[in-house]
């Protein structure tokens, strides 16, 4: 691993020449001056080779004044959007043709490429590393997930037909550092990323080798190499702003000197003070996708997944969930932040960033339009988005009865958390009391929750009573939070119908989450109950006429001051003056009477 780690693996060597037949009414363009030679790559288009359709790269030498200088402002010839494809979508050797079939499907493009490990190797590895603390060292060999891993990966490197040792010593040292583990009987959070990495580390050279073996040039990077500058904290790093330049200059600078696709391991970075290979987090890779796509500036991040797209609700809570078009970088993170497993928490940070769509789609099913991403959408007729739900939630009831009236309370309560480094999620304040939940994805990495949780509580109730809650759940409800009394009237039916009591309530500044805290055992009943009041056909007309755009309308015209009052009036005063009129003469046959009453009405 040592060596792989120490300098980037490029398997792209030579570029490729196909005659071409162009199918795209654009045709896909590359061009680019290198310093020294002005080698140009002036044309790129679809070709088939023994394994399919390709991606074909032509070389001119020489490239115009003109082309240089576009290429130089980005304008043309530069790479154009991120595509990452999540475990899921290269599980398999046939997934990762299929995955070639999805990029050549966009000629025109020319994508960096950002992958997760292989189906479920991330958790195979940490279930191999937990073994080896206590399997001894002469059985490492024999751990089910180390076998698992090595034939996935041997098989599909046979089944692609690319060449074994791109893979042979990762698959050595991965025996070797298990063996450490095993010698160490521990597994620190250092190990653990560094174990995880090899998950990414493999796909990516498999991946790459199979394009360069079909005529695609591809160059596998590893981005610890290529500036993934991250915090020390392992399991869990932050992206450092130092990344955005490092990664640009490598990647552009390596595509305008030798043009190849870039095909970069998700997930990982190297912390700035320990230079060991740290990981974003759990479903990081969507993170990585779209630092890439801040760092070059580029015009679309795609993230590949296994559904069409973020849907309504969790399908495995839902099965019905359906896809959500459109959603604002707001409402995806805080989707993201309470629980939606689709992408991670962090990611559209760089997108919000540098104001790059960002496109979720389905692998599995290319047609599906899928949901985009930008900072603005139409809300006036938004109501509800999507339904969140994070279980195994801890939350904290803290009364001070000495604190009416006073200040510093609530000041006093947060530093205890930032002095013990807990994150909080949800708050809901009154004069004396403070009910708040704690952030369980930044705890669950640590072996001391328990420990934790009782330092909280006893560092709280040297100023309050302290009542501390577990097994509760969050469900929030992402959408437009300007209509919050139609939302939570709904919402409050569903409950009540249901039974459920709601045990905290908070809307934050955010404008587009309310969040509900209720019991674990009743919260996935709970979301399925507003999920088919909020978006099952019938019940989303019934909510949709209650639309304030009609409320709106209505209010117009009971507003006096409005024409539409004005109006009002003078229909209903000829209406009632034809009925008097007409029934007084056919009653009492006298015209005398007719007149009389139709002076009354016209002074009314
Ligand atoms: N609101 C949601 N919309 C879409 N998928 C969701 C949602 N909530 C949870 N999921 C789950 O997220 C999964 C996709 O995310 P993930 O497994 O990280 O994809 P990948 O590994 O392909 O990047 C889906 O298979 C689905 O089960
Ligand atoms: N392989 C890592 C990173 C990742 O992003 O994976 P995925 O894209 O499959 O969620 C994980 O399992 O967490």
């Amino acid at each position: 691993m040592a060596a792989a780690m120490a300098g980037t693996l490029h398997l792209g060597v030579a570029t490729r020449y196909f005659e071409t037949r162009r199918r795209s009414p654009r045709p896909l363009r590359l061009s680019s001056s290198n310093i020294t030679g002005r080698v140009c790559v002036s044309s790129v288009a679809r070709g088939r080779s023994e394994k399919g359709r390709v991606l074909s790269v032509r070389c001119d030498v020489g490239a115009t004044e003109e082309e240089e200088m576009a290429f130089e402002r980005g304008s043309d010839g530069g790479l154009t959007i991120v595509m990452k494809f999540g475990g899921s979508s290269v599980a398999s050797a046939e997934r990762m043709k299929e995955i070639v079939d999805v990029i050549l499907s966009f000629p025109e493009e020319r994508p960096v490429i950002v992958l997760s490990a292989m189906g479920k190797t991330t958790n195979k590895l940490l279930l191999a590393g937990e073994k080896a603390v206590s399997c001894g060292v002469l059985n490492t060999c024999d751990i089910d997930e180390l076998r698992f891993i090595e034939e996935l990966h041997l098989r599909t490197v046979a089944e692609l037909g690319v060449d074994v040792t791109i893979i042979s010593d990762l698959l050595d040292e991965l025996e070797q550092l298990l063996k450490g583990i095993a010698m160490m009987k521990e597994l620190t959070l250092r190990t653990r990323d560094y174990l995880v990495s090899f998950g990414e580390c493999l796909s990516t050279r498999i991946f790459a080798a199979y394009l360069n073996k079909i005529g695609v040039k591809a160059r596998q990077y590893d981005a610890f190499d290529i500036g993934f500058i991250t915090t020390d904290d392992f399991t869990n790093a932050d992206i450092l702003e130092a990344t955005y330049p490092a990664v640009a200059k490598r990647l552009h600078g390596d595509w305008i000197t030798d043009p190849a696709i870039p095909v970069v391991t998700g997930f990982l970075g190297k912390g700035w003070k320990t230079c060991a290979v740290t990981t974003l987090g759990r479903g990081g890779s969507d993170l990585t996708a779209t630092t890439i796509g801040k760092a070059l500036g580029l015009r679309e991040i795609q993230v590949w997944k296994d559904v069409d797209g973020v849907l309504t609700c969790d399908p495995h809570i839902y099965p019905k969930a359906e896809p959500v078009p459109h959603l604002t970088f707001d409402e995806a993170a805080e989707l993201a932040y309470f629980g939606a497993q689709v992408l991670h928490p962090q990611s559209m940070r760089p997108a919000r960033e540098g104001d790059i769509p960002v496109r979720v789609k389905n692998s599995y099913n290319i047609e599906a339009p899928g949901t985009i991403i930008t900072k603005a959408r139409d809300m006036s007729e938004a109501v509800l988005t999507s339904i969140v739900l994070k279980s195994n939630v801890t939350m904290l009831d803290i009364v001070s009865t000495r604190m009416l009236g006073q200040f510093g309370f609530l000041a006093k309560v947060f530093s205890i958390f930032e002095d013990l480094g807990i994150s909080v999620d949800c708050v809901a304040t009154s004069e004396v009391s403070i009910s708040l939940t704690l952030d369980p994805s930044k705890l669950w990495s640590r072996e001391l929750i328990q420990q934790e949780l009782d330092h909280v509580v006893e560092e709280l109730e040297q100023i309050a009573v302290v009542n501390l809650l577990q097994n509760r759940s969050i469900i929030s409800l992402i959408g437009n939070v300007q209509r919050s009394s139609l939302i939570l009237e709904k919402v409050f039916n569903v409950l009540h119908k249901n039974g459920v009591n709601v045990q905290m309530i908070s809307q934050g500044a955010s404008k587009v989450n309310i969040s509900l805290i209720v019991n674990d055992s009743e919260a996935k009943q709970c979301v399925r109950a507003l999920h088919s009041a909020f978006f099952e056909e019938g019940n989303l007309h019934e909510f949709h006429t209650m639309d304030p755009h009609w409320l709106r309308k209505l209010m117009r015209w009971q507003d006096p001051s409005s024409d539409q009052f004005m109006y009002s009036l003078v229909g209903i005063r000829v209406f009632l003056l034809t009925v008097c009129i007409t029934t007084l003469v056919m009653v009492t046959q006298n015209w005398l009477m007719y007149c009389y009453v139709a002076l009354i009405l016209i002074i009314w």
